[in-house]
């Protein structure tokens, strides 16, 4: 029988410290199988968000649910949380720490050995499975924490910059296993300022500013409306050659290519003439708006 799996609703969080408003009315969810990228300014409220859905921190107002029920600490239990500040032992050595924290969720000793010594091993850390936390490294701190918020099987992922401080080849084995997690119904929440990476990993972003929920869909619904870049390659054109062109916003110029902004509906051909009026022109490409142009658009470049 097919069952509903749960999603996970966060709905009207706000938070203020003092006279800090941390989190303004911030709603969204995170379908089963979805991953969902959180991306913000420093201090826009994305951990404080993340530690209302966790218990961590009491909101002011609103509610988070879990397959339709407000979140409960046995709930809690099944989530898997990636904190912003670590909290793992400095002394415990990592094969002793994984299977502790999966004991702790009511693993059986030898379950609890099985998963902690496969996440060791996915996560590149079979070297050092005897090695205290605290002699390893920050990026292998890293790897630890992660196994440490999947090594019990969580039915919800909540990662606070998974990424950070990870070298590519452990961001890629990370893509992998959300990839996968998302695949395997979990709902995946995960925070990070790799706008490219979000782009590439997520199905749907909410981009938050000042605690509230500024913009919130997949990539391609953010870029509705939000018009065409236009790459011209004209090495001898000077800077300003596109000033004034109606619906055109530059947005950078480097080494003679020109990235430009046309607004939805506006004409390309007078920006191709205003290019071959400069000397040759050896390219004219249109492309989609990346995330991060996107997200300068929302969150404008001073946030
Ligand atoms: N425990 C606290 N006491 C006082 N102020 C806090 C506390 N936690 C967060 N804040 C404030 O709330 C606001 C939101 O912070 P939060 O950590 O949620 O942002 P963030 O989006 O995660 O930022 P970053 O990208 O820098 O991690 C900030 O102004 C922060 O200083």
């Amino acid at each position: 029988m097919e069952t509903t799996r749960p999603a996970l609703e966060v709905d009207g969080i706000a938070k203020r410290y003092g006279d800090v408003v941390a989190c303004d009315g911030v709603g969204f969810t995170v379908g089963p199988g979805e991953l969902f990228g959180f991306v913000g300014g420093n201090g826009a409220g994305k951990t404080t968000t993340m530690r209302v859905v966790l218990g961590v921190v009491e909101p002011d107002a609103g509610a988070v649910r879990w397959a339709g029920a407000p979140v409960d600490r046995a709930a809690r239990r099944r989530f898997g949380y990636l904190p912003e500040e670590r909290g793992l032992y400095p002394r415990m050595r990592v094969l002793d720490h994984l299977v502790y924290l999966a004991e702790l969720h009511g693993f059986t000793t030898n379950d609890a050995h099985r998963d902690a010594e496969r996440w060791i091993t996915r996560l590149g850390l079979r070297g050092y499975r005897e090695t205290e936390v605290q002699r390893l490294s920050l990026g292998n701190q890293q790897r630890v924490q992660l196994a440490a918020a999947l090594v019990h099987d969580p039915v919800l992922l909540v990662l606070d910059e998974p990424f950070s401080g990870l070298d590519p080849q452990a961001v890629d084995v990370l893509s992998e296993v959300l990839r996968e997690r998302a695949a395997a119904g979990v709902p995946v929440l995960f925070s990070s300022h790799q706008l490219d990476l979000v782009e590439r990993l997520c199905d749907r972003v909410g981009i938050i500013r000042a605690g509230r929920l500024a913009a919130c869909g997949t990539v391609a619904e953010l870029r509705a409306g939000s018009g065409s870049t236009l790459v011209v390659d004209a090495p001898a054109a000077r800077p300003g050659w596109a000033d004034g062109l109606p619906g055109v916003t530059v947005l950078g110029v480097r080494g003679g290519r020109t990235r430009l902004r046309l607004a939805d509906g506006a004409d390309d051909q007078p920006v191709l003439a205003a290019a071959l009026a400069t000397g040759p022109v050896r390219g004219f490409t249109h492309q989609d708006p990346t995330l991060a142009e996107l997200y300068r658009d929302v969150v404008g470049t001073t946030s």
